[in-house]
C-alpha cells in the first residue's frame, strides 16, 4: 500500500538536535519524538482542554453548510484575522501556556510564529481531510510547527502529482512535527478517522500569517 520509502534520515546538523527528518522528496519534514516528556504533555493537555476557547465551525459543501469534524479554536497576535476551510478567524490573545510552547518550539524551528490553530479532535471520528496548508496568507514555503497532545492519532501524507508515494507515522502526545521548505507545494496531509479511539486528542499548528 506504501511505497518502500526508508521513513526516515538522519539529523543533518546538530541544529537539529533529536529530529528525524523523514525520507520525502520535496520535502522538509522533521520528527521530534518526545519534545515534551509525560507529565508535561499530561498537563498542557488537561490545561488546553480545559482553557481553550473550542468552537464548533461550520463550512459550506456544495453549497450546505456542515460541521466540520473537530473543534477548533485560533489564538495569535491580535489583528493577525485567517481564512480556514472558508471560515475566518478573529484571534484570540495568547495565553502563557501557549507562549511557552511557541518559543520551545521556535528554539527549535528557527523561525518566529504570530499565530496558532488548535483542533481538538473529540475521539476516532473526529479528523481532517487531505489538505495542504497553502493559504496564500503563510507565504510561499511556509513553516508549520505542529504538536500534539492525548490520543495518538495516524497522520498522512501523499505527493500531490506522484500518488503512488504516500508516508504515515504517528504522532503520539508531546510529539512535535515541524513541516518546511516546499512541503506544502508537493505534498498533503490528513488525519483519517479511526474506529478505535476513543479518547480525545489535541494539536497545535503554529504559523506564521503575513
Ligand atoms: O491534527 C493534525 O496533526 C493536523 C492538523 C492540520 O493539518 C491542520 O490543522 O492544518
Ligand atoms: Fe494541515
Amino acid at each position: 500500500m506504501y511505497t518502500q520509502l526508508s521513513l526516515w534520515e538522519e539529523p543533518k546538523a546538530e541544529s537539529q538536535k533529536h529530529g528525524q527528518q523523514l525520507s520525502l522528496p520535496d520535502a522538509e519534514v522533521i520528527m521530534y519524538r518526545d519534545f515534551f516528556n509525560n507529565n508535561e504533555s499530561n498537563e498542557i493537555f488537561a490545561e488546553l482542554y480545559g482553557t481553550i476557547n473550542w468552537k464548533q465551525e461550520v463550512t459550506l459543501l456544495f453549497g450546505k453548510q456542515v460541521a466540520i469534524p473537530r473543534l477548533t479554536a485560533w489564538y495569535g497576535d491580535a489583528g493577525k484575522s485567517y481564512t480556514y476551510s472558508n471560515i475566518k478567524m478573529e484571534p484570540n490573545l495568547w495565553t502563557p501556556t501557549l507562549i511557552t510552547i511557541k518559543s520551545k518550539i521556535e528554539a527549535i524551528a528557527g523561525t518566529v510564529f504570530n499565530s496558532v490553530l488548535l483542533n481538538l479532535y473529540r475521539d476516532g471520528k473526529d479528523s481532517v481531510a487531505w489538505h495542504s496548508d497553502d493559504e496564500s496568507e503563510l507565504g510561499e514555503n511556509p513553516a508549520i510547527g505542529s504538536v500534539s497532545f492525548g490520543a495518538t492519532r495516524r497522520f498522512m501524507l501523499r505527493h500531490k502529482y506522484q500518488k503512488e508515494m504516500k508516508l504515515e507515522i504517528q504522532l503520539t502526545p508531546g510529539s512535535f512535527l515541524l513541516m518546511k521548505g516546499q512541503t506544502q507545494h508537493f505534498w498533503q496531509h490528513q488525519i483519517p478517522k479511526a474506529a478505535k479511539v476513543t479518547e480525545p486528542r489535541i494539536n497545535l499548528t503554529f504559523r506564521k500569517v503575513r
